[in-house]
């Protein structure tokens, strides 16, 4: 088994939307014992604490239609670097989330040295969103768009280089709540997407085998996974702002992650949307960490 060096990075972000206590997610997640439970499966984990929000929370230019839009880049600049600083020492970048706008600064930091990278949306939204499609003027509802180079400049162009991912590297997994103008994103960029729908039809098995394939024909130089808890059932993890019935289940989710452990693919990972003040129990920030559990290595037996 391959011993990774992982370096844990926190981003206490909850300007992407507008429900307080997702910027706790990344205590949550380390209190529900993240540390303990890679490092005991021969992982070394270097916590390098969290990234600074800045909170000015003033709305922006009522013209752009994007809430907290500075503070947004900005602190996704800043993870940006982060992510960046930790591929160059040669570690393996684990962020914990914060809002799904996040995704915006790992990728920014994760795309200049992986030029063909491979992503993993496990979401029940598409995160396509761009402000002229947004139903909400949140940002975290617009970070696979922008990663795609769609969106607002400013957030485009983190790290000054644009695109971040091609669009025909990107799978989207448990989608179940796609607005209007991402469904047309999705058909004219020929974005791969197995909805719930296909996960009821094929069965996680076939899913997560075609999805491997898949980023092996492409011949990817990374795959990063990113995974918004929302993508789960909320039955399994209550604590996220923007819940949707008919998701992925517990053991569907385990099994995804530990054939992507097999898979050997996996070269990067977020875990985003665990919302606290939300949840029951610390429930999904526990569930976060057990399914990071299986990406990293875990077996029943
Ligand atoms: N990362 C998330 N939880 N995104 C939810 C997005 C919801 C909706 N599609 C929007 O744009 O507002
Ligand atoms: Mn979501
Ligand atoms: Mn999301």
């Amino acid at each position: 088994m391959n011993k990774l060096s992982i370096s844990l990075i926190g981003v206490p972000m909850d300007l992407g939307q507008n429900r307080r206590g997702v910027d706790m997610g990344p205590s949550a997640i380390r209190y529900a014992g993240v540390v303990e439970r890679i490092e005991a499966l021969g992982h070394s984990v270097k916590d390098e604490g969290d990234i600074a929000i800045s909170h000015t929370r003033k709305e922006q230019s009522p013209n752009t239609h994007l809430r907290n839009l500075e503070d947004v880049i900005d602190g996704n600049t800043k993870l940006g670097n982060k992510v960046n600083e930790v591929l160059e020492a040669g570690q393996f970048p684990l962020v914990l989330g914060g809002d799904h706008s996040i995704a915006i600064g790992t990728l920014a930091g994760l795309a200049d040295k992986y030029e063909n990278l491979g992503v993993i949306w496990y979401d029940a939204h598409a995160d396509l969103n761009t402000a002229e499609t947004s139903p909400s003027g949140n940002i975290h509802g617009m970070p696979l768009a922008v990663s795609l180079g769609l969106g607002h400049a400013d957030l485009v162009n983190i790290r000054s280089y644009a695109p971040k991912v091609k669009p025909e590297n990107v799978i989207i997994i448990g989608a179940r709540s796609v607005d209007p103008g991402e469904r047309e994103l999705i058909k004219e960029k020929g974005i791969k997407v197995f909805s719930m729908h296909e996960i009821d039809k094929l069965g996680m098995t076939e899913v997560m085998n075609q999805t491997i394939e898949y980023f092996r024909e492409r011949s990817v130089d990374g795959v990063h996974l990113s995974l918004d808890l929302d993508g789960i059932d909320p039955l399994y993890t209550p604590g996220v702002g923007t819940p949707v019935p008919g998701g992925i289940s517990y053991r569907e989710s385990h099994l995804a992650m530990e054939m992507l452990y097999a898979s050997n693919l996996i070269t990067s990972a977020e875990f985003v949307e665990v919302n606290p003040i939300l949840d029951e129990k610390n429930k999904t920030a526990d569930v976060a960490v057990a399914l990071m559990g299986s990406l990293f290595g875990e077996s029943l037996v």
